[in-house]
């Protein structure tokens, strides 16, 4: 499924020290029991998904696609996108044979414009998520497609087009599906967003498009198999991120060398930074918590971020994450036109080449002095991709224990929300907005500067 070498984190000078084990044993303990009793108190639905048998959702995907949909409309934002964009851009195009997917993510005009004239709505399915109900992004666009979709094939027909996700019952969507006979499905209470690609969140998205989640949901379960051990090599690793982050390592690059895991790294970047960015511990004593995640694709970014990360602040943690099987790969052809200096890489395939960059570029960041850690997939197939998935979040809510904070609430992105509502005339928030020019913005580029 996918392997871990830490070695880069203990063989450069500032790295972990060979104590690092017996240092932070005790406290991997303490994380693990606690962590343990709140998924057994249910409090922490994360943690149980995947052992739901996916069996009647796989029926009931089935079921929808025999129905001749081409396209599905896949609307939600954070944590009601990245994991199924995560998923679906690693397991790859060849899936998606059974339905085309799209995402109304961003509140970005052109975007949803440009999705409005890739698809015929007389056969496609509008797939919103949003746990809240109320997200303004998510609840924007979805009026939008609905009102198109109403125009495009009558009000009783895009009833049937429309397939909500969200709380069991709170909620502006919530109503609204309920008035309107929307197909629901439930996002559980105890099962935050960040923390919800294994949920109907996603799982109904990719089954529509015909992924295999029986396959995802196993390879998430094999990441821990209950015994100490498998709970002890994850909280380890939450503890080596933790202990750099205490000795001044306080960004975590993930470095992933392919691009169909893209979206993956975006995925992990929410998880750990909204989960760990914190401003108080449990008791509510101010500590400022968190390691900046930061995203970097290899080899791209060799070219471009790597120079920073050799030869800059000594801060970064470096993560490598390589597949050992990229699905498909091509060879360089013997070729008397290839320049002489360049002539070792005659049949060599891209995949040795790629490897040979990671291997490369972490030696030096070694000799460089700069800590790095390895995680090699097996493939980007559903299960390397389900115990990938399952591990961070592990690991994630185990830094969160390591670090005493709460790492299941978002307080932090709430003001922001409330000041842009009180802009647009929300009642209950306009005084938030204080002295910020309200918004009356009517498309021209004068009545934009205007409400600067
Ligand atoms: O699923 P929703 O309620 O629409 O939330 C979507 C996203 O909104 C917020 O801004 C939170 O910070 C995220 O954690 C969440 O994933």
């Amino acid at each position: 499924m996918y392997s871990y070498d830490d070695a880069g984190l203990f063989d450069v000078e500032a790295g972990l020290s060979p104590d690092f084990d017996a240092q932070w044993s005790d406290r991997c303990q303490d994380a693990i029991a606690s962590l343990r009793r709140r998924i057994s108190e249910g409090e922490l639905g994360f943690a149980t998904l995947p052992e739901r048998d996916p069996l009647d959702l796989i029926t009931w995907a089935e079921g929808r696609r025999a129905e001749g949909w081409t396209d599905q409309i896949v609307i939600g934002i954070g944590g009601s996108s990245l994991g199924t964009r995560a998923v679906l851009e690693a397991m790859g195009p060849a899936w998606q044979a059974a339905m085309r997917t799209h995402f109304a993510e961003n509140l970005d005009p052109v975007t949803l414009h440009a999705i409005l004239r890739q698809v015929n709505l007389q056969t496609t399915l509008l797939v919103v998520v949003t746990k809240s109900g109320s997200t303004i992004e998510t609840m924007s666009q979805l009026w939008i497609l609905y009102d198109a979709l109403v125009e495009a094939v009558g009000q009783a027909q895009a009833d049937r087009q429309v397939i909500a996700i969200t709380d069991p019952e709170r909620g502006s969507l919530r109503s609204l599906a309920t008035e309107r006979g929307w197909e629901t499905f439930d996002v559980p209470p105890n099962v935050g967003g960040r923390f919800s690609v294994l949920s109907p969140v996603s799982l109904v998205p990719l089954a529509l498009a015909g992924y295999d989640i029986d396959g995802l949901l196993s390879g998430a379960r094999r990441c821990l198999d209950g015994s100490d051990a498998s709970w002890m090599q994850l909280a380890r690793i939450a503890a080596q991120h933790v202990a750099l982050g205490d000795q001044g390592y306080g960004q975590l690059v993930m470095m992933a060398y392919a691009d169909r895991l893209n979206a993956l790294v975006d995925w992990f970047r929410q998880l750990w930074a909204e989960s760990l960015g914190k401003a108080r511990d449990r008791n509510g004593a101010r500590v400022h918590t968190g390691i900046t995640p930061i995203k970097a694709i290899g080899a791209i970014d060799q070219h471009s971020q790597v120079q920073l990360y050799m030869e800059g602040p000594n801060d970064k943690q470096i993560i490598f994450v390589e597949t050992r099987s990229h699905s498909t790969d091509l060879t360089i052809p013997a070729s008397p036109s290839l320049p002489e200096a360049l002539s070792h890489l005659q049949g060599r395939s891209l995949a040795e080449i790629l490897h040979a960059e990671a291997l490369g570029t972490r030696a030096a960041l070694a000799r460089a002095g700069r800590p790095t850690a390895c995680w090699s997939l097996e493939s980007t197939g559903a299960a390397s991709v389900g115990g990938f998935l399952m591990a961070w979040m592990f690991i994630t809510a185990l830094a969160g224990e390591l670090l005493d904070i709460d790492a299941f609430d978002q307080p932090g992105v709430e003001l922001g929300k409330k000041i842009a509502h009180g802009l647009l005339g929300h009642p209950e928030h306009g005084a938030l907005a204080g002295d910020v020019a309200p918004v009356t913005f009517d498309g021209t580029p004068e009545s934009w500067a205007a409400g600067r």
